[in-house]
């Protein structure tokens, strides 16, 4: 059982970790309206997703969690602290795996320690980061460069080198949209393996229905611009989620939901 589960079970609400309120940014002196609003909560273990037509704010959404822009209005709250700059419990992946081609695999996951503690702690770090490379099958690759790498694996060293600094929550822009099918269903299922293992938070900006269904416990449905939540669509699967799920009725139900929130206003 885990950890989500047992507290769900003992009637404990899990607290929560990210809060946003009446989050708005604008752009051009406000002759762009990227983000209107945006109110919600993830709590601890949580994986939620944020779904919506290209150009209604999510990266904008992201980064504004993530402490890499100011919102213009409202405020964002981690861990009951304000976000106010980057910070180490927080861990991002992008679309490109952006690996340092002069650095070895595990040369770019101790890069985030190198930073910011220095060479020594990142050596130390080291056997931490051969651990994290075996969990996601890369054990053998430590000294190879990105070079060698395919694009599966380089997202895969992606997720060590986001672990690494042991975050709270995970914030995630399209991760593995650039993957053929077959191996983003599979690295899908590895997040959603280290997120439950580690009882971190989740955020993922995707375009995908099935994707956002099959990770999250909670989908966040965008309008096209300006951007706000027509509604956070929760979604009952049990966990661990796997990609037989896609077959059951409520999966379709979930996805068909989501849908027609998306035809109604935002479309794909
Ligand atoms: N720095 C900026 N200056 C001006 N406008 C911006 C800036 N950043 C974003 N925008 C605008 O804000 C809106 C939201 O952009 P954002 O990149 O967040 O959307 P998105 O939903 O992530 O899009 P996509 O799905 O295509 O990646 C867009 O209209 C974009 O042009």
């Amino acid at each position: 059982m885990i950890a989500q589960d047992i507290m769900k079970s003992a009637g404990v609400a899990p607290r929560p970790i990210y809060e946003l309120s009446g989050v708005s940014r604008y752009f051009k002196g406000g002759e762009i309206t990227a983000l209107d609003g945006v109110d919600f909560e993830i709590a601890q273990g949580e994986f939620h997703s944020v779904i919506g037509s290209s150009g209604c704010g999510k990266t904008t959404l992201l980064k504004i969690m993530a402490g890499l822009m100011p919102p213009s209005e409202g405020r964002v709250m981690l861990g009951g602290k304000p976000v106010l700059g980057p910070r180490d419990d927080i861990g991002m992946m992008f679309q490109q795996a952006t690996m340092f081609p002069w650095r070895t695999t595990i040369e770019n996951i101790l890069l985030p320690i190198e930073i910011r503690r220095g060479r020594k702690a990142a050596m130390a770090a080291r056997p931490r980061a051969e651990d994290l490379l075996k969990v996601v099958g890369l054990a053998g690759f430590e000294d190879v460069y990105p070079s060698s790498l395919s694009g599966g694996m380089a997202q895969r060293a992606a997720i060590c080198r986001m672990l690494i600094s042991d975050p709270d929550v995970l914030l995630l822009d399209e991760p593995f949209s650039a993957l053929d099918e077959i191996t983003r269903d599979f690295m899908n299922l590895e997040l959603q393996k280290v997120c439950m293992e580690r009882n971190a938070s989740a955020f993922l900006v995707t375009h995908s229905i099935s994707e956002a269904v099959i990770l999250s416990d909670t989908v966040h449905v965008m309008s096209a611009r300006p951007g706000r939540v027509v509604k956070s669509v929760k979604i009952d699967l049990p966990r661990p989620r796997t990609l037989e799920m896609t077959t059951l009725p409520e999966f379709g139900a979930y996805a068909t939901t989501i849908r027609n929130l998306l035809d109604k206003g935002a479309f794909l």
